[in-house]
């Protein structure tokens, strides 16, 4: 049986109504792909708790679970896994986010994405946003 594997990830959504994308650093898989903040939901955990902690060790921001929409889901086959990718949006947060894991970080619209290289998980979320902002 193929297991899923749970992530959770956000578009943090600015003033301005742009979204915040940070940059896989090299040595890691799909390197240098641009992708949504978040990461793995781990055991005992609920999947907004994984992405407050995701935002805190990843950006150095504090959100709430009362902060973080369900916007839509991706699911793609990830190697022997298969990926459901859980995207919120947020548009309230304490902190500047700061590339603490990332190589760089990136405020788009979501039109602007189609010319970013994304996760192939990624690619159904744009249209999906841009209907959304
Ligand atoms: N955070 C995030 N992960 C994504 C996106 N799209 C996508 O396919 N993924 C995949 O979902 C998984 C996220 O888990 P992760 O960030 O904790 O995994 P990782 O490989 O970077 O780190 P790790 O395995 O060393 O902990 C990765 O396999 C990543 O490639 C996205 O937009 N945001």
């Amino acid at each position: 049986m193929i297991s899923p594997l749970f992530v959770v990830a956000v578009a943090l959504i600015d003033a301005d109504g742009r979204v915040l994308l940070q940059q896989r650093p090299p040595g890691k898989a799909m390197a240098d792909l641009w992708e949504f903040p978040g990461g793995k939901v781990e055991a005992g955990e609920t999947p907004e708790s994984a992405l407050i902690r995701e935002l805190e060790e990843e950006l150095g921001i504090h959100t709430h679970a009362s902060c973080l929409a369900p916007a839509t889901f991706a699911s793609e086959p990830l190697g022997d896994r298969h990926l459901l990718l859980l995207l919120y949006v947020c548009r309230k947060w304490e902190g500047v986010p700061h590339p603490h894991h990332a190589t760089a970080l990136k405020w788009v619209r979501p039109a602007q994405m189609y010319a970013l290289s994304m996760p192939p998980a990624d690619l159904p979320l744009i249209g999906i946003l841009e209907a959304l902002l």
